[in-house]
C-alpha cells in the first residue's frame, strides 16, 4: 500500500541517518588504532566495536519487526535495502565472544604490522620490518641465502606468533555465522557475490587461465635457473618461492630484469625516472587525482589531503598495508599508505585512490549501498586506471619515459612485464580463499592447515618453500589478510573484471577496436576521455544498490565475468611464449617427490 511504502521510506532513513553517525565514530576510533598502535587506541577501538555491534543489534531487531511486511513492498529499492539489512554479521554473537572475537582480529593485526626481524647481514640489528625494508629486499637482493633468511624469519615472526589465535578466531567466526543462517563463515563472505554458481564459476576461469599462468611460470623457471643454476631451481620442479621477488610470490614484477625478453629494448620500470625526477608520495597522489579528474570523475574533498597518511610516520608502530577510508559522512575519506617512490606504488597509488573514487561515485546512497556492486569491483576500479597509465605512451605523456619503441619486441617485453604482476597473481588470488574456504567449511583440520596451504601453493603456483615446513608453522599467517581477517577472493574477481571494465572503456574511448591491429588492447590510454570516464562514473554511483550482473551490464553489455578478455589483451605474449618454450624444450607444469611439508602430529 502507499501508506506502507511511506513508512517503510521513512522508518529506513531514520536508521540510516544514525547508523551513519554510529559509523562514523566507530570508523575515527579504528583509524586512531591503525594509524598509531598504542594500548589506549587499542581500548578505545574494542569499546567503539562494542558499542557499534549494539547498534548494529538494535537497528537489525527493529528491522525483524518488518518481516512479513517489507517482503510485500513494490518498489525494489525498499525491499533490498531491508534484505541487506537483515544481515546483522558478528554482532549476533553474545557479548563476551564478540569482545573475544574482536580482540583476537586486532592481536593478530598488531603482531603482523608490528613484526621485525634480524639483518641476515648483521644479526645483532633485529629492527627490519615489512615495509620499506623487506620489500626492499625480497625486490632487490639476488643473494639466494639473504632472500632465504628474510623469507623464513619474516614467517617465523608472525604466522606462527599467531596460530593459536587463529584457531580460536575460526571457531568464533563460525559461531557467528550460524548465528546468521550460513553453514560457516566462508559462506557468510560469498552472500554479497549473490549468486550460488559463484564457486564453480571462479574455477570455470581459472581452468580458462591457467594454460597462460603454466607457459609463464616455465618461462620465468628457465631464467631463474640460468640466474641460480639448476642445483636451485630444477628444470622440471616448482620454483622456490623466495626468489620471485615478492615476500608472498604473489607478483613477479620484481624480477622482470631477469626475465626480459629482449634486454637491448628500453627499460619499463619507470622507478629510477620517478626518483632522478625527484618524485613524492604527494606528487604520486596527485597525479593519479589528475588522471580521475581528467576522466570528469570527483576530485578529492580538501579533508583526503588534510587528514590521509600517505608516507610511514617515523617514530610509532602502525599499520603499513595500504587501505583506503570513509568515515560514513559523506565529507570525510582518506588513504593510508606507507608509500615508496617506486613505480609499484604508484600502481598501488591508484589501486588506493580507486576506491576513494568509487566512495565518492555512491556518497549519495544510503549506507547499506555504499558498498561496491560485489566487493571485487571495488577492487577493481583503480587497477582500471593503472592499466591506462602503466602503457609506455602514458609514462611518455607524463614524462617517465623519453621514448615509446613501437615494435613487436618492445611489446613483448611491455606484455610481459604486465603478464609479470597481473597473470602472476590470479593463482595466489584464488587459493587464498580456496584455504580459507577450506578451513572454516572444516575440510581442512587444524593439524593439517599448514600442509594444506603448501598443497595448494604447489599446485596452484607450482612454487615450493625454500625451507620444509611443518604444522608448527602458519605460513597463511604471514599475509596480511589472513590475520587482517580481509577475504581475498574479491581480488581475483577483479584482476577478471577489471580488463573486462578496461575494454568497454577503451571502446568508449575511441582507443581499442578489434578490427583495427593499430589499437591492440594493450595500447589503449584511456586518460582524458569524457565518453569513458562518464560511463564509468554511471556504473560507480550504482553502488550495490543493483545486483552486480546488472552494474556489470550497464557498462561492459555483458552480466557474466569473463576470462577471454584478459587472454585477449596477453594474446601477442601468450603466443610468443609458447613458442619461446618450445624452442627451449622447457618442460611446461611441475613435478617433484620432495616432503615440502611435514604433519607432525
Ligand atoms: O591488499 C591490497 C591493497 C589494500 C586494499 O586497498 O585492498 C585494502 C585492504 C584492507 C585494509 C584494511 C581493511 C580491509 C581491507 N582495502 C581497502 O582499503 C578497501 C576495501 C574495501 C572497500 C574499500 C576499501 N592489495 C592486495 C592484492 C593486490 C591488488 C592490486 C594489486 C596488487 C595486489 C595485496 O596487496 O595482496
Ligand atoms: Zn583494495
Amino acid at each position: 500500500s502507499e501508506q506502507l511504502e511511506e513508512d517503510a521510506r521513512n522508518f529506513l532513513h531514520e536508521l540510516d541517518v544514525k547508523g551513519s553517525e554510529e559509523c562514523t565514530v566507530a570508523t575515527m576510533t579504528s583509524w586512531n588504532y591503525a594509524s598509531d598502535i598504542t594500548e589506549k587506541h587499542k581500548k578505545e577501538k574494542a569499546a567503539a566495536e562494542l558499542k557499534y555491534a549494539e547498534w548494529e543489534k538494535e537497528a537489525w531487531e527493529r528491522v525483524r519487526k518488518w518481516n512479513g511486511k517489507w517482503e510485500t513492498l513494490s518498489d525494489p529499492y525498499l525491499k533490498r535495502q531491508f534484505k541487506f539489512m537483515s544481515i546483522l554479521g558478528t554482532a549476533a554473537l553474545p557479548k563476551h565472544d564478540l569482545e573475544k572475537y574482536n580482540n583476537l582480529v586486532t592481536e593478530m593485526s598488531t603482531v603482523y604490522s608490528t613484526a621485525k626481524i634480524c639483518d641476515y647481514k648483521n644479526p645483532r640489528s633485529c629492527k627490519l620490518e615489512l615495509e620499506p625494508d623487506l620489500t626492499k629486499i625480497l625486490r632487490t637482493s639476488r643473494d639466494y641465502d639473504e632472500l632465504e633468511h628474510v623469507w623464513k624469519m619474516w614467517r617465523y615472526n608472525t604466522g606462527r606468533r599467531i596460530r593459536d589465535h587463529y584457531k580460536l578466531f575460526v571457531r568464533l567466526a563460525n559461531k557467528a555465522a550460524k548465528l546468521n543462517g550460513f553453514d560457516n563463515m566462508g559462506d557468510m563472505w560469498l552472500y554479497p557475490y549473490e549468486s550460488d554458481t559463484f564457486r564453480d564459476d571462479l574455477a570455470e576461469l581459472w581452468q580458462q587461465l591457467n594454460p597462460l599462468y603454466q607457459q609463464l611460470h616455465a618461462y620465468v623457471r628457465r631464467k631463474l635457473r640460468q640466474k641460480y643454476g639448476e642445483h636451485y631451481v630444477t628444470r622440471r620442479g616448482p620454483i622456490p618461492a623466495h626468489l620471485l621477488g615478492n615476500m608472498w610470490a604473489q607478483n613477479w614484477g620484481h624480477i622482470y630484469d631477469l626475465a626480459i625478453p629482449f634486454p637491448h629494448k628500453a627499460s619499463l620500470d619507470v622507478t629510477p625516472q620517478m626518483v632522478s625526477k625527484g618524485y613524492t608520495p604527494r606528487r604520486m597522489f596527485e597525479l593519479s587525482e589528475e588522471f580521475f579528474v581528467s576522466l570528469n570523475l570527483t576530485r578529492m574533498p580538501p579533508e583526503f589531503w588534510q587528514h590521509s597518511i600517505i608516507e610511514k610516520p617515523q617514530g610509532r608502530d602502525l599499520v603499513c598495508h595500504a587501505s583506503a577510508w570513509d568515515f560514513c559522512n559523506a565529507k570525510d575519506f582518506r588513504i593510508k599508505q606507507c608509500t615508496d617512490v617506486t613505480m609499484n606504488d604508484l600502481i598501488t597509488v591508484h589501486h588506493e585512490m580507486g576506491h576513494i573514487e568509487y566512495y565518492l561515485q555512491y556518497k549519495h546512497l544510503p549506507g547499506v549501498f555504499r558498498n561496491g556492486a560485489n566487493p571485487g569491483f571495488h577492487e577493481a576500479v583503480g587497477d582500471v586506471l593503472a592499466l591506462s597509465v602503466s602503457t609506455p605512451k602514458h609514462l611518455l605523456k607524463i614524462g617517465l619515459l623519453n621514448e615509446v619503441q613501437d615494435d613487436p619486441e618492445a611489446d613483448i617485453n611491455f606484455l610481459l612485464s604486465m603478464a609479470l604482476s597481473k597473470i602472476t597473481f590470479l593463482p595466489f588470488g584464488y587459493l587464498i580463499d580456496l584455504w580459507r574456504w577450506d578451513v572454516f567449511s572444516g575440510k581442512t583440520l587444524e593439524n593439517d592447515w599448514n600442509c594444506a596451504w603448501w598443497d595448494l601453493r604447489y599446485k596452484l603456483q607450482g612454487i615450493k618453500p625454500p625451507v620444509q615446513r611443518s604444522e608448527y608453522d602458519f605460513d597463511p599467517g604471514a599475509k596480511y589478510h589472513i590475520p587482517g581477517n580481509t577475504p581475498y577472493i574479491r581480488y581475483f574477481v577483479s584482476f577478471v573484471v577489471q580488463f573486462q571494465f578496461h575494454k568497454a572503456l577503451c571502446i568508449k574511448a575511441g582507443e581499442y577496436d578489434p578490427l583495427d591491429p593499430s589499437k591492440p588492447l594493450h595500447k589503449c590510454d584511456i586518460d582524458h576521455s569524457t565518453e569513458a570516464g562518464n560511463a564509468l562514473g554511471d556504473m560507480l554511483q550504482l553502488g550495490s544498490s543493483k545486483e552486480w550482473p546488472e552494474a556489470l551490464e550497464i557498462l561492459t553489455g555483458t552480466r557474466k565475468m569473463d576470462a577471454s578478455v584478459i587472454r585477449e589483451y596477453f594474446k601477442p605474449l601468450e603466443l610468443w611464449l609458447a613458442k619461446d618454450n618450445e624452442r627451449h624444450g622447457e618442460f611446461i607444469g611441475w613435478e617433484t617427490d620432495e616432503i615440502l611439508c611435514t604433519s607432525e602430529v
